[in-house]
């Protein structure tokens, strides 16, 4: 069994041989799975981590801190999943980035299985719900400068990582997304591996202010 695709048509071909009728191990659903991550997984973390180079060329003091950490802690050699808790501030400007980046804004759609009062507010069953996501990651009352690039949202006085509740660049409850821990490790791993190799500066004849940081217009945000 080599991965995903060969799991699921041993189940698919299992339930066929037991004459399992109605099964979801059909081809369309196979179809829709395996779409369904590369949608989910590619533009995702690749648009996050485009948001983390621009903010390293925006702010080069926070990118040398990043160097400086990792020239410390890790060298030249490798670095490796193993290495992030000896990581506070490169970890602290990653999960800024998530958070400031903001990159699914809107989560997915989703849609009410029942009559719900939430809030005080009746939702009737059948209606999409948006959970903005936006208004946890940018809430006032929960980061000290919500709209500004500040990796010390995750710092405690003395430099140590903090988990913070309103992180939330994934979502929440059940369906949150799958790709939570691959998402986190593809990050850590790309983005030292690129410090620890590279500056990155603005182009030619382009200040760091004037590096804009307005975002686009799409189902992520680029
Ligand atoms: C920085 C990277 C990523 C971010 C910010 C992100 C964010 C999200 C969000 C907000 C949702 C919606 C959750 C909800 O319905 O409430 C979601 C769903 C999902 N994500 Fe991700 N995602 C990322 C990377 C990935 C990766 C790498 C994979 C897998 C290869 C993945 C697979 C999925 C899947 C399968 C769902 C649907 C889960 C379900 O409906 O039960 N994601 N993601």
């Amino acid at each position: 069994c080599r991965g995903l695709v060969d799991c699921f048509l041993i189940v698919k071909q299992k339930e066929e041989d037991s004459c399992v009728l109605d099964t979801h191990y059909n081809e369309e659903n196979l179809t829709f799975t395996v779409s369904n991550l590369f949608a989910a997984g590619t533009d995702t973390t690749a648009a996050t981590l485009r948001w983390g180079l621009l903010l390293m060329a925006k702010y080069p003091h926070i990118q040398e801190q990043v160097h400086e950490e990792l020239s410390r802690v890790v060298g030249s050699r490798q670095v490796c999943v193993d290495d992030r808790k000896n990581l506070p501030y490169t970890d602290a400007v990653i999960h800024e980035t998530q958070r400031l980046a903001n990159i699914a804004p809107m989560s997915v759609p989703h849609q009410t299985s029942q009559d719900v009062t939430f809030k005080g507010y009746f939702i009737k069953k059948g209606t999409i719900v948006f959970p903005l996501l936006t208004s946890v990651l940018y809430d006032e009352s929960e980061w000290e400068s919500p709209h500004t690039f500040n990796p010390s949202h995750f710092l405690d006085k003395k430099g140590q990582f903090v988990r913070r509740d309103a992180f939330m660049p994934f979502s929440a409850g059940r369906r949150m997304c799958l790709g939570e821990g691959l998402a986190k490790m593809e990050l850590f791993l790309f983005f030292t591996s690129l410090i620890q190799r590279f500056r990155f500066t603005p182009p030619p004849g382009i200040t760091e202010d004037e590096l804009d940081l307005t975002p686009a217009v799409g189902f992520t945000t680029p």
